[in-house]
């Protein structure tokens, strides 16, 4: 499938709008199967429908992106999948931005059908933006750049992220420069041309990875990136929004904190979930002061 050159308005100017309109924070919708049993569904497609149906009720319009987590609609099969692409319907008729966890990463050729299955405006599962995985190299995401670019979406990288095993590789060092970092300069070439105050091309920086930041002296080029960084980790794995104010430095007025069971936990009532995440909401805006 070959895409026609349709530049539409750049996913940065998009985020950067629902940012000033909503705050900063990005709620994932991650249906485990001991949430679908906390609310009181089914495991299987019923309850996973009747789960997404309420998470896209009480979100949309409350937050500036919300981001389905992939792999908890995958483990119900065909089926799932196809209430993931119901989920991303219901959150582009809200108009409320989408960003699909699929965490992809593969040769060259193969990131081609990736980038056809999510980034294109035909596809049932595209989205505004998508995680990718960088660590086959940077290059090799070069087929999905082209087609973000092209219609308008993002891409988040995974630079540093949230669990513990990830510094053995994002922390190694090469010819004087971190695993990590390279990820952030690839990303800061892509959005050096990008007006908005940040741009399309994000980066995957763990909350729970601030401390790092400061020891490997990175918080000065995810500034200069103009990344949106998406900072998961925030509530179940123990990070706080304060954590991420004192660990990312200047760069704080770009993060995205992320957060998913902490929100998902208030559930099912949608008045409950949208409590919940308005006081994250409400925590998460000192990060734009
Ligand atoms: O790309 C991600 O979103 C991601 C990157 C990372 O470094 N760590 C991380 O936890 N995530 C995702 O963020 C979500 C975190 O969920 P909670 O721990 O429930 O808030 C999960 O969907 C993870 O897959």
């Amino acid at each position: 499938m070959s895409e026609p050159a349709l530049r539409t308005t750049a996913f940065g100017d998009r985020l950067t709008k629902a940012v000033d309109t909503f705050g900063p924070l990005c709620v994932g919708i991650d249906p485990h199967a001991q949430l679908l049993e906390a609310w009181g569904l089914s495991d299987d497609v019923d309850g996973l429908r009747r789960f997404a149906e309420i998470s896209v009720e009480a979100f949309a319009g409350q937050v500036a992106i919300v981001k389905p987590q992939s792999a908890f609609f995958e483990r119900h099969g065909s089926a799932g999948v196809a209430v993931l692409e119901e989920v991303l319907a219901g959150l582009r008729e809200a108009g409320t931005l989408s960003l699909l966890d699929v965490k992809r990463g593969d040769i060259g050729s193969t990131m081609t059908a990736y980038a056809d299955a999510y980034l294109s405006d035909r596809s049932p599962l595209r989205a505004d933006a998508i995680t990718v995985s960088p660590y086959l190299g940077f290059g090799s995401l070069q087929p999905t750049i082209e087609l973000a670019q092209a219609t308008g979406r993002g891409l988040f990288v995974l630079a540093m992220t949230s669990n513990p095993e990830g510094a053995s590789v994002q922390h190694a060092v090469r010819d004087g420069v971190s695993v990590a970092e390279s990820m952030i300069s690839g990303v800061a070439k892509l959005n050096a041309g990008e007006p908005s105050r940040i741009g399309s091309f994000g980066l995957v920086v763990g909350a729970t990875t601030g401390k790092d930041l400061a020891d490997l002296g990175l918080t000065a080029a995810l500034t200069e990136s103009r990344a949106p960084l998406l900072a998961p980790g925030v509530g179940a794995q123990g990070a706080t929004i304060e954590d991420v104010r004192r660990g990312f430095g200047e760069a704080e007025r770009q993060v995205l904190p992320a957060t998913s069971r902490d929100v998902l936990s208030a559930g099912p009532d949608p008045a409950a979930l949208r409590a919940r995440c308005q006081s994250v909401v409400e925590e998460a805006a000192a990060l734009q002061r």
